[in-house]
């Protein structure tokens, strides 16, 4: 997996952010089995609710064009450390139980976790079967 490039990736992506409101840019990056990146910044609402995080932007942008399963997930904020929020975390968990989640302060300082760790005893797909 080449980590230094889903760094890089969702720190360019974070400067596409539209956070007129909070202010606060996030950016995401997201690496799924074919080996493709797909991008993703945080999309602000005047109505508030619609707001969308960018980690839920770049995978939207992945299962939009046929992909089902995530290998990684970087994102980066605007605060030092910025993790991905609860719903993120199901949504992540939603296309990949073993996913690796990089947090990204910068260019060459990240924390890497599993989504297991940020996530555990989770629900998802097979507990429906
Ligand atoms: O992990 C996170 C946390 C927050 N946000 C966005 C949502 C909102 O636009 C702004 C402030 O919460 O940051 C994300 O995109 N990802
Ligand atoms: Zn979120």
């Amino acid at each position: 997996m080449n980590k230094k490039l889903l760094v890089k990736k969702a720190l360019e992506a974070k400067e596409n952010a539209y956070a007129p409101y909070s202010g606060f840019k996030v950016g995401a990056a997201v690496l799924t089995e074919s080996g493709k990146i797909y991008t993703g910044c945080n999309i602000e609402n005047a109505s508030y609710t619609p707001t969308i995080c960018a980690e839920r932007t770049a995978i939207s942008k992945a299962v939009s064009e046929g992909e089902r399963k995530i290998v990684a997930i970087a994102v980066t904020g605007d605060s030092e450390w910025t993790y991905p929020c609860g719903v993120c975390r199901q949504v992540i968990r939603e296309f990949g139980e073993d996913v690796t989640v990089i947090v990204v302060k910068s260019e060459d300082e990240y924390r890497e976790y599993s989504l297991k760790e940020l996530l555990p005893f989770s629900f998802g797909p097979e507990n429906l079967k």
